[in-house]
């Protein structure tokens, strides 16, 4: 017999709100507590106000089913079994994580709950986080990080690669699995530093895989070699794996930008040089620099033309296909400094529709309005669709038909037929 429990959840964002509409298809009872009380009313009525597929039809479900319950009173948590700590946990000074959110919840928790509620953290926090947030709360606090992706939260947080919990209380650590009961994956039981220092590593691990594949798609380019080929190649080999190794604009985003910045500050502080690391974030940056370059010369046809006054077309803003999230999008962040150069962009983005936070990018509503009497193209998000686009009419609307593929998403020959001349990264 599964254990049904009472959770709560607090913070209704993209780990929060999904951990809430799945756990309650779990056959939990949730209430979900979150500040912004604008968004509560939305999601009472089932409106998500984020883009992940599965998403509305759990909420829409387990509402109906009075499974799933949002509030803005956390007073609401004073009967529940458990409380996951979905809070943000995003960059503060020197890079280290600004836990101002957290601790204000703890506040807030400590004189909430009832004795016997084991308290979950589900956020990216740094090691020793647990550790302090139970001798604040005066009970055990477990470690338990997530590790969905966005724009398959659903499908991750049911399916996932593997379940970390990091508990020293025995009582506490069953209740923390006990949520995840008819999940088929792999259980992991450590203490809570070493599942607090697991996320961070993981998520670093990721971005260092990706930095290396854009430094090795630039010496593809400069010995005429084909990245595709060369970590097709790679990808074989087991012990490298083929994900994460697609060359792109630079690795965003709300988690891998600042979780590196995290790490790289707890090494820091613990006297450790973690150069590889460090690099990592460095070749980032650089990469910004590298595909404006690169547009530079495919749209001048010189590596110091001036892009003043250059329309461009931006195709993409988002920091990965799949998702309507715009924080650390590399995409805007090459916008920037291409409008700083002069350049006069459109762009669009399938997932995009408010103009919010585009700083010089005018958004459009359809691709045929950024190709429009365009310079050139930047291909900056990896859509599927726009491989289904009617690139024989784009070239016919741009001024000038030059593509810049920074996802190697197209087809090189099928382009050309199309009439555009063709740039991708690490392609010969
Ligand atoms: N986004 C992801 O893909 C992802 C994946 C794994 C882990 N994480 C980690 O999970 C944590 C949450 O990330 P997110 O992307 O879900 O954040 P988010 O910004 O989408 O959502 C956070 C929510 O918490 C609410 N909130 C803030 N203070 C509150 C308080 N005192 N009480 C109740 N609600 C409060 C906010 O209003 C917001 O709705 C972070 O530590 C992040 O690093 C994120
Ligand atoms: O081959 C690749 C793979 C990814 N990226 C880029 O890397 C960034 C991160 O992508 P992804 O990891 O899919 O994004 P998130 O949804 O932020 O997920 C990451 O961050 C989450 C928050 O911590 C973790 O839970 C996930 O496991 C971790 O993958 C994006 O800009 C991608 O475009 C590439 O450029 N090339």
């Amino acid at each position: 017999m599964r254990e049904r429990l009472r959770v709560g959840v607090v913070g209704a964002g993209y780990v929060g709100l999904t951990s809430a509409a799945c756990l309650a298809e779990l056959g939990h009872t949730i209430t979900c507590v979150d500040v912004d009380a604008e968004k509560v009313g939305r999601l009472r009525e089932a409106e998500i106000p984020i883009h992940e597929p599965g998403l509305p039809e759990l909420v829409g479900n387990s509402l109906a089913a009075g499974r799933l319950a949002f509030t803005t009173e956390h007073a609401a948590l004073r009967d529940v079994d458990v409380v996951l700590l979905c809070l943000p946990t995003p960059t503060g000074q020197a890079g280290t994580a600004d836990l101002s959110a957290f601790d204000l919840a703890l506040t807030t928790l400590r004189d909430t709950v009832s004795p016997h509620c084991v308290v979950v953290i589900k956020s990216t926090v740094p090691v020793g986080t647990a550790e302090r947030a139970a001798a604040a709360l005066g009970r055990p606090v477990v470690s338990n990080p997530e590790f969905l992706r966005e724009g398959h939260a659903v499908h991750d947080f049911l399916h996932p690669d593997r379940i970390v919990i990091g508990a020293c209380d025995e009582r506490a650590r069953e209740v923390a699995d006990a949520l995840y009961d008819g999940l088929d994956a792999p259980r992991l039981h450590t203490d809570p530093a070493s599942a607090e220092l697991a996320k961070y590593a993981s998520n670093a691990f990721l971005a260092l895989k990706v930095s290396y594949v854009n430094e090795l798609a630039e010496l593809c380019e400069r010995l005429g070699a084909d990245v595709t080929d060369v970590t097709g190649t790679m990808g074989l080999d087991e012990r490298i794996g083929s994900a994460f190794l697609s060359p792109g604009p630079g690795w965003g985003g709300s988690c891998l930008p600042k979780d590196t910045r995290a790490l790289l500050h707890a090494a820091a502080e613990a006297g450790v040089d973690f150069t590889v690391l460090a690099d990592a974030v460095t070749a980032n940056a650089r990469q910004l620099d590298r595909v404006v370059a690169k547009v530079r010369q495919a749209v001048t046809g010189s590596d110091d033309g001036s892009l003043s006054g250059v329309r461009l077309g931006l195709l993409g803003l988002t920091f990965k296909a799949g998702t309507d999230d715009l924080r650390e999008s590399p995409a805007l962040a090459i916008a920037a400094r291409l409008a700083a150069e002069g350049a006069q962009l459109t762009g669009y983005d399938p997932g995009v529709r408010r103009a919010a936070d585009l700083g010089e990018v005018q958004l459009v509503d359809e691709p045929s309005l950024v190709a429009k009497d365009a310079a050139g193209l930047v291909l900056l998000t990896e859509w599927p669709e726009f491989r289904e686009l009617d690139w024989p009419q784009l070239a016919q609307l741009a001024e000038r038909a030059t593509v810049v593929d920074c996802r190697n998403l197209l087809e090189p020959g099928e382009l050309a037929q199309a009439g555009f001349t063709y740039f991708g990264l690490g392609r010969c």
